[in-house]
């Protein structure tokens, strides 16, 4: 994969300070740094230089570097560690103070540590593209034509003969100079009069309903006057209301109410970002109006491109010696990690050079190194990844064991897990077998490990940047579909560890997304369920801490030793963390009911395929249990399986909410009702790995983005040969 596009340095950005910090300007940034930098190799190896560019116009001389090609010093393979300097990107875009946005997260010497240094690369090539226009020779006299056109060739000739005896050669200098800013300013004009065409046609195009094309002349001209600043105007009545609301009491307009303020800016917000008006009123809750502002503004960039370094095979040092060699700009990712390199640029493809394919790094955002971080794998343990393909925190833990002890690698789906074996394969992990259930299915597949990863199949909020599909496609129906499945996967994460072990004991969950329900109420719902687990830290340096409350919801104070990441705050993937200690066994008649729960609804689910539209009972709860043994059990443990009960209540609400909504008389719809409580379904929010291609097997199918790995018919047969005899699953007009 190549990269032109330089990143900002991953770690936190300055505190939140007015519209100064973040805004349109990141818009403006990331439009016109696409392509717009060029690098070419120059001189020795590492020397590389950058040609700075803007629509073709050379950029303004930049400050002659202390450090430029020349001057680097080496330090043991890697270049001396440089300061990346905020240069390169303000120079990009002369009219707008850039330096916020490059400087913000490179500033942080504290997370970010050493740096390779090559960013001064671009500075180097701006010299020389500067250097190129100062030191140009003045044009003799019979060159000057080349560059005057005929009008101001006629009024320097009217200069030469004035000054022709007195001090010819500097007036042929200052004539030269004159002549070619008058030509410069010409061209700008001209470019301004086609930049202004293209916008007003753009306008036309994508804001006028085709009816309104019918216009004259001037008529047109006020219609695209009225619609061309839309994106400007939105954006100043949300900086103005962000401002408001964050000092409300002295700004506010005594007639307006905070609420009216709050509805005018989450409508500004949709229209601007292209949010659904449900996730932009869920995310602006999640944060002060002016930290969310710059959430969403940080989604509209990319985060920083990341490798990590296969320690299996290499050692960072000598992986990012050979690839600066190759022509790819880099730094360690920060003093948190020691395996991550941050990519700025790259001549070569990264997912196809040589030390790729012989496995010395995977491309990973650097949030996914979190979880594995937590979860701190050992020597010799074993070790369960839930929800594992395609590999990137697998690998991660392989290398961390150094090969030793056992993972098992499990997803549910087939097509994803072969993605999971590739990266095995091309990493040299050994010690790793994989395996393709529904994690619901753990315990009772094979329990006892010492630590269990659930890197939850999520509705990937905390990856908007990479998917901005999440914007739109989300709903309050996916909102409580997901958590009920994370829910149950955590238990059953929970009850496959062994309380006992000597080094572990652990689990960790993580997500990628910032909702609170798919994380604290998940958490919280855990520790209700499992008494047998606390929360413990995570051990991470950095992250936010998970919320104790949030709006009218209270946790346990435990929930501050979790960790949520935002990609304003660190430029990271949105991420939440939390580990647990399991410190008593899971009775076995919770793991049993757990366990029931989850075959009863497979089976369910299976029923429900064949049943006819309306030919299953649904209350809002799945079909009754015929298990009495269960019930028992439940009664007399403090623990439960998983209580589908209160979930489905919720979920058949939002579902039928949902299809009023869309006009659709929901009382004829009774087994898509099934399918959509159907809590087995496998579902995928993108993943994170391997530049987030997210593969779809031949059973999955894509509804409003999200991802359903579903049961192959192979699959299906084995659930219905697992299924005890004694759980049953009543449908209607079914004999007792
Ligand atoms: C966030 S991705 C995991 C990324 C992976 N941990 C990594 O680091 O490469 C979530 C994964 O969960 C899987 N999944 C979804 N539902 C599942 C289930 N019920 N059991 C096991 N895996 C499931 C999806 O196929 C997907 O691969």
């Amino acid at each position: 994969m190549g990269l032109s596009r330089r990143m900002t340095k991953q770690g936190p950005p300055e505190p939140l300070a007015g519209e100064s910090g973040f805004g349109g300007k990141k818009r403006k940034l990331a439009a016109s740094t696409n392509g717009a930098i060029k690098k070419q190799k120059k001189g020795g190896n590492n020397a590389l230089v950058g040609k700075a560019k803007l629509n073709g116009e050379p950029r303004p001389k930049a400050k002659q570097a202390a450090n430029s090609a020349g001057k680097k010093s080496t330090k043991g393979g890697f270049r001396a560690p440089q300061k990346p300097v905020k240069k390169p990107l303000s120079l990009v875009h002369d009219n707008d103070d850039m330096s916020d946005l490059s400087g913000d997260a490179i500033d942080d010497e504290d997370v970010m540590g050493n740096g390779v240094g090559s960013l001064n690369d671009l500075d180097d090539a701006l010299d020389s593209d500067a250097d190129d226009f100062a030191n140009a020779p003045s044009p003799s006299v019979s060159g000057e034509e080349d560059f005057l056109d005929e009008d101001q060739a006629v009024v320097q000739k009217g200069v030469w003969s004035e000054d022709e005896d007195s001090d010819g050669e500097e007036a042929l200098t200052a004539a030269n100079i004159a002549g070619l800013s008058q030509r410069l300013n010409q061209q700008r004009a001209e470019e301004d009069v086609d930049a202004e065409k293209e916008l007003a046609e753009d306008a036309l195009q994508t804001n006028i309903a085709p009816a309104d094309l019918d216009l004259d002349d001037d008529e047109e001209g006020s219609k695209t006057n009225r619609l061309a600043p839309d994106l400007q105007l939105l954006r100043t009545r949300i900086t103005e209301a962000v401002r408001v609301l964050s000092n409300f009491k002295e700004l506010r307009d005594p007639t307006r109410s905070r609420a009216e303020y709050t509805t005018a800016v989450l409508k500004d917000i949709v229209a601007y970002y292209g949010y659904s008006p449900f996730l932009a009123e869920k995310l602006f809750g999640l944060f002060t109006p002016q930290e969310a502002l710059a959430f969403f503004d940080a989604n509209e960039t990319p985060r920083p491109m990341v490798i990590r370094t296969n320690t299996l095979r290499t050692h960072r040092r000598d992986l990012a010696h050979i690839l600066i060699n190759r022509g790819v700009s880099l730094e360690p990712v920060g003093k948190w990690s020691k395996v991550g390199l941050q990519i700025f640029e790259s001549q070569v493809p990264l997912g196809a050079t040589p030390e790729y394919l012989a496995g010395h790094y995977i491309l990973q955002a650097a949030s996914s190194f979190l979880p594995v971080m937590a979860l701190a794998p050992q020597e010799h343990e074993r070790v369960l990844d839930m929800a594992a393909a395609p590999g990137g925190k697998t690998t991660h833990m392989a290398a961390l064991m150094k090969n030793t002890g056992c993972i098992f690698a499990n997803d549910a789906s087939k097509d994803r897990a072969k993605g999971l074996i590739g990266n095995i394969h091309r990493l040299g992990v050994k010690n790793t077998i994989v395996c393709n259930y529904s994690a619901l299915e753990f315990p009772r597949v094979m329990g006892g490990f010492d630590r269990v990863l659930l890197d939850a199949p999520c509705s990937g909020t905390g990856v908007i940047a990479k998917d901005p599909s999440v914007k739109s496609n989300k709903t309050a129906d996916d909102f409580l579909r997901l958590p009920h499945l994370q829910k149950q996967l955590l238990l059953s994460a929970i009850d496959s560890v062994d309380h006992a072990s000597k080094t572990g004991g652990y689990i960790v969950y993580s997500t990628c997304s910032v909702t609170v329900e798919e994380n604290e109420q998940v958490v919280q719902y855990a520790l209700n369920q499992r008494p047998n687990v606390r929360l413990v830290s995570t051990g991470l340096v950095f992250g936010k801490e998970g919320f104790t409350k949030y709006q009218s919801k209270r946790f346990h104070p435990s929930l501050k030793e979790t960790r949520r990441y935002y990609p304003h705050a660190y430029n990271v993937d949105g991420f939440f963390v939390a580990k647990f200690k399991k410190f008593a066994p899971t009775p076995d008649a919770a793991v049993k009911a757990q366990g029931t729960k989850a075959e009863a609804a497979r089976v369910e689910k299976n029923a429900a395929a064949d049943e006819d539209e309306g030919g299953v009972e649904v209350n809002g709860n799945h079909a009754e249990i015929e298990d009495d043994e269960v019930d028992e059990d439940r009664a007399e443990d403090t623990f439960g399986g998983f209580d589908d009960d209160a979930d489905e209540v919720l979920i058949e609400r939002a579902r039928k909410k949902q299809m009023r909504r869309k006009g659709i008389d929901f009382r004829g719809t009774k087994s898509k009702a099934v399918k959509a409580l159907n809590p087995t379904k496998a579902v995928d929010g993108p993943t994170e790995e391997e530049g987030g291609v997210m593969l779809v097997n031949n059973g999955a199918v894509k509804e409003n983005g999200v991802v359903e790995v579903k049961d192959g018919e192979d699959e299906k047969e084995k659930t219905k040969a697992k299924v005890k005899p004694e759980t049953k699953v009543k449908t209607k007009g079914e004999e007792k």
